[in-house]
């Protein structure tokens, strides 16, 4: 059983892109079965972060580890195979190919195959995990016919299909209605309660107070602050830096 303090553990973790420190000795860990959020003004370097942790950028310096193990230098399929999942800032699906199809794309990852999954198994675990999403009924028709929430969901239902124990969201809110809004947020109650540890990048802070254990805010890669979300909003550094005003986080 894995240790359920310091599960993921980010320390001193840096990626520059020329002059640019995108991420500067940034450090933070999440605990086993928590939502942390991940805060910061545009810009600041959290889908770096992201793509950091999860082998899509190789890091300048530092050290990621995940229940122990160091996750720098691996391969995305290597870290998908540790149960580290994400979704990405921008969908992007299969536009032509059925929602089923979507879905299914997932099985030809590693993590799945390894598992030795037949296509019944398969055609199972996608109709399961695309109600639990709360998907559109017809898996049938094309991605392309989909809305901008239906293709939140087509995007988390695709990263639920490797059964992660640690799941990346990357604003899973942004340019959602509120009533699509509030549907994701339920669901991110509902993974998080069935097991799923969740590290989200957030504008929305309102909604995301409403899910997260803690918060981490940085800016310009380096870390702003830290604690819980009353915390993390209410801080000198972070109302100057990324809310602008004290009030703002409200209308965020
Ligand atoms: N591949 C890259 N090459 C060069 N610079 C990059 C690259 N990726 C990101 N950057 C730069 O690194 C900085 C951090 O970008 P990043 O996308 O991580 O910020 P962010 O906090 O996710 O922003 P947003 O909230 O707008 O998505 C930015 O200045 C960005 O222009």
């Amino acid at each position: 059983m894995a240790q359920a303090r310091d599960y993921l553990v980010v320390d001193e973790l840096t990626k520059h892109f020329g002059g640019l420190a995108a991420v500067e000795k940034l450090s933070f860990s999440l605990d086993r079965g928590q939502i942390l959020g991940l805060i910061g003004p545009n810009g600041a370097g959290k889908t770096t972060v992201f793509n950091l942790i999860t082998g899509f950028l190789p890091a300048t310096a530092g050290r990621v580890s995940f229940r122990g193990e160091s996750l720098l230098g691996k391969k995305p399929h290597q870290i998908v195979n540790q149960g580290l999942a994400r979704t990405f800032q921008l969908v992007k699906p299969f536009p032509e190919l059925s929602l089923f199809d979507n879905i299914r794309v997932a099985c030809y990852g590693p993590r799945f195959l390894s598992q030795g999954l037949d296509e019944e198994a398969a055609r199972h675990r996608i109709l399961e995990v695309a109600e639990q999403v709360g998907l559109p009924k017809d898996l049938e028709q094309p991605a392309s016919a989909l809305g901008h929430g239906d293709l939140r969901l087509l995007d988390i239902a695709r990263a639920l299909m490797v059964q992660p124990e640690l799941l990346l969201l990357d604003e899973p809110l942004s340019g959602l209605s509120s009533i699509e809004t509030q549907a994701i947020v339920e669901l991110i109650k509902t993974l998080n309660q069935e097991g799923i540890t969740l590290l989200i990048i957030e504008h929305k802070l309102k909604e995301l107070m409403k899910v997260a254990d803690r918060i981490v805010a940085i800016d310009f890669g380096q870390k702003l602050a830290a604690g819980t979300p009353q915390e993390v909003v209410n801080h000198p550094a972070v109302v100057e830096a990324y809310l602008g005003t004290k009030d703002s986080y409200a209308s965020a």
